[in-house]
């Protein structure tokens, strides 16, 4: 089931720090190794994520007795065996779940169904498989050859010279392999031998560094032969602990250099990985630092602060990412802010991910205004001047990494939503919750009240005194009113209104309202006619909406003062000052009786007062975003106070929030 898309606010600067959540693929090594192994094993630092549930909930189903107790696990090994002869195992879309798995049972026998979510049928399978068969393993596919779902029968082990396996498709054919084999070499030397060139060699390194804990001591030639010696075992260490994951780590470290550089910000600390982890993808911040990030190592940390002296962006050129395909990806979006097109080279793998992440990639960034590039492996992304970028909502593909790397967009000057961002759920849960902590939205001062109680003129002046963006969300409602009554559209035909809020042909401009390209005289909104219609209309359901991106947009660095009825309350509820701006009716009614004359429009107290009742009236108490105070809005009563006193007593307020 896809989740509930999330709005991300633009961001002006990172800062903090994040623990994070264990490696994916030392938590579902470990816990197939602990499930095999002689012993009991307590694992800590276990990620909690549908990959590694999937893996827990087999080896159950296998027979293997597991307790969890948050992120430690207690694993009862079984010796070399599992328990259960006979299991239909859900893999969901876990890689590093159905192949070490795949090559275990193959290698023990029994009678196992392995099968996953749809596009883990997609994701080729054949290479292991073809390797295991040299074993006299019983492997059948029960839907295309050469994927998932697989059926596994009895095993007739037998050792022919070397096995050969493809390198050069998936590195975690490799890995099941040399994970597995340790059940077969009692008695005598087990080698395998590489074809192709192999890619992802650290994760090799991990499935190496691993097998040692757990007694098995490989033997390498370079990267083509390795060998498992006889009288191999698998043995619990007892505590192991389980690092954090190195590719989430990228989000972060990316943060950390584009939040600092685009305005406020601190450095950005990742937790859980440091300069002696075992993991690959901690190169990735090596790769940013020649990129041009100022990059700390700690023993458990990793920090990021911004660009390197003398530098005022990233450097694009040339990146071989055949070492660290899944980090690679968070260098596609840096590249959007580099100096010159970034190219990552040796990507060919993204093809057989989760999806296609090189057409998934291309398209999304394509949609933010980017120019990208591709062939088979490779993909080459332009920077994206601020003046090009679109707001877009990003298509996820049911890929964690897809979703996990927009989120970097919001370092751009769009507003971007992510569609079904619930899929982080297969290697990081709590992804987007940990990138609002880092995360410095561009400040919005939310001003609020009823008509005339001063919101425009407080607003234009607090935003000029900060050098903010102003924002008067009246003049949106006023100008689709304006519209419908030039047209003649009848103001209760909400699907007519809706249409003319939706394409509404305004521009702000330096110079004013720019409506059908010519400048708009902003004067002829002010009318009372133009008001009431203008509150009728806001009472539109469909209208509000469709106006409502329309004010998101203008959400932009270093700030913005947005006046209205609900921008506290519906639209710009994460703003961190949120002013209820009142006065007496009577003080109201006078400050516009006084305005309009000023103004040479003709006026008469009476109707002043009566037509703002009936404006009060109305805004508040609509069905859709009525006029109210945010439950944390600061209420300032203006009655009493002069227009300077009433902007300082707002300016007061904001230097109070930051
Ligand atoms: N504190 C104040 N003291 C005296 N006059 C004020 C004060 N605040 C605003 N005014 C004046 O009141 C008039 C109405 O203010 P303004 O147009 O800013 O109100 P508003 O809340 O934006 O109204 P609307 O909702 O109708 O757009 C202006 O002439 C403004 O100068
Ligand atoms: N956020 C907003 C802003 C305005 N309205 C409606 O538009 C009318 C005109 O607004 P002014 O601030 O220019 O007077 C107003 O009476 C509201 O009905 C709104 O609903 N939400």
């Amino acid at each position: 089931m896809k989740s509930e898309a999330r709005d991300l606010p633009p961001l002006i600067g990172a800062g903090g720090r994040v623990k994070l959540p264990g490696s994916k693929s030392i938590s579902n090594r470990v816990l197939l190794l602990a499930a095999l192994a002689e012993g009991q094993a307590e694992i800590t630092g276990l990620l909690d994520s549908d990959d590694t549930r999937v893996m827990l909930a087999a080896l159950q189903a296998l027979g293997i007795a597991v307790r969890r107790e948050g992120e430690t696990a207690h694993v009862q090994g079984g010796a070399g065996r599992f328990p259960a002869a006979q299991a239909d195992l859900f893999m969901g879309n876990a890689g590093t779940a159905i192949r070490p798995l795949t090559a275990a049972l193959a290698l023990l026998g029994g009678d196992y169904a392995l099968h996953g979510v749809p596009r883990m049928h997609e994701r080729p399978i054949g290479d292991l498989v073809d390797a295991l068969r040299q074993f006299g393993c019983e492997i059948r596919y029960t839907g295309q050859e050469g994927y998932p779902p697989l059926h596994i029968g009895a095993s007739h082990f037998r050792l022919n010279g070397d096995v050969a396996v493809r390198g050069d498709v998936s590195s975690q054919f490799l890995t099941a392999l040399l994970l597995a084999l340790p059940l077969k070499a009692s008695d005598h030397d087990i080698a395998i031998a590489v074809q192709g060139e192999l890619i992802s060699k650290p994760y090799i390194e991990i499935t190496l560094n691993l097998l040692r804990r757990f007694g098995v001591q490989v033997r390498r030639t370079g990267w083509e032969r390795f060998v498992i010696p006889a009288g191999s075992g698998l043995r619990s260490p007892g505590r192991i602990a389980v690092e954090g994951d190195a590719s989430s780590a990228s989000y972060f470290l990316a943060a950390g250099v584009l939040g600092q550089w685009h305005g406020k910000g601190a450095p950005v600390r990742v937790e859980g990985v440091g300069r002696d982890s075992i993991q690959g993808d901690v190169a990735f911040a090596r790769v940013l630092e020649d990129l041009g990030a100022q990059v700390r190592w700690g023993d458990d940390f990793i920090e990021t602060d911004g660009l390197q002296a003398g530098l005022t962006a990233l450097r694009g050129g040339d990146i071989d990412c055949l070492a660290i395909p899944d980090a690679a990806m968070t260098l596609a979006m840096t590249a959007l802010f580099a100096d010159a097109p970034t190219t990552l080279t040796a990507i060919g793998s993204w093809r057989v991910k989760e999806t296609d992440r090189i057409h998934a990639m291309a398209t999304e960034l394509t949609k933010l205004g980017a120019k990208v590039e591709s062939g088979p492996d490779w993909l080459r992304v332009h920077p994206l001047p601020a003046v090009q970028w679109r707001s877009a909502a990003i298509a996820t593909y049911d890929d964690h990494r897809m979703a996990m790397c927009f989120s970097l967009a919001s370092f751009g000057h769009a507003d971007i939503r992510i569609l079904d961002p619930g899929c982080v759920a297969k290697t990081y849960p709590g992804y987007f919750d940990d990138f609002a902590r880092i995360a410095r939205p561009v400040p919005v001062i939310a001003i609020d009240g009823p008509t005339a109680s001063g919101k425009g003129s407080i607003a234009t002046a607090v935003a000029e005194a900060l050098g903010f963006v102003c924002l008067d969300s009246g003049v949106l409602y006023r100008l689709t009113a304006w519209e419908a009554l030039q047209q003649g559209v009848p103001l209760d035909d909400s699907d007519a209104l809706t249409r003319l809020a939706a394409d509404l042909p305004v521009t702000f401009a330096a110079g004013g309202i720019v409506l059908n390209g010519h400048v708009f005289d902003a004067a002829q909104l002010r009318t009372e006619a133009v008001g009431q219609a203008a509150s009728t209309i806001a009472a539109i359901p469909s209208v509000r909406e469709a106006l409502f991106a329309l004010q998101r947009s203008f959400r932009r660095a270093p700030g913005l003062v947005a006046d209205g009825r609900d921008m506290g309350t519906v639209v710009f509820p994460d703003a961190p000052l949120k002013v209820f701006l009142t006065a007496s009716a009577h003080s109201r009614a006078e400050r516009r009786y006084k305005q309009l004359i000023s103004q040479g429009i003709p006026a008469i107290l009476a109707d002043v007062f009566a037509e703002l009742e009936l404006r009060d009236a109305r805004d508040t108490q609509r069905d859709v975003a009525a006029l109210k105070p945010a439950p944390d809005a600061q209420l300032l009563d203006s009655t009493d106070l002069s227009l300077e006193q009433t902007v300082e007593a707002v300016l007061a307020l904001w230097r109070q929030s930051v």
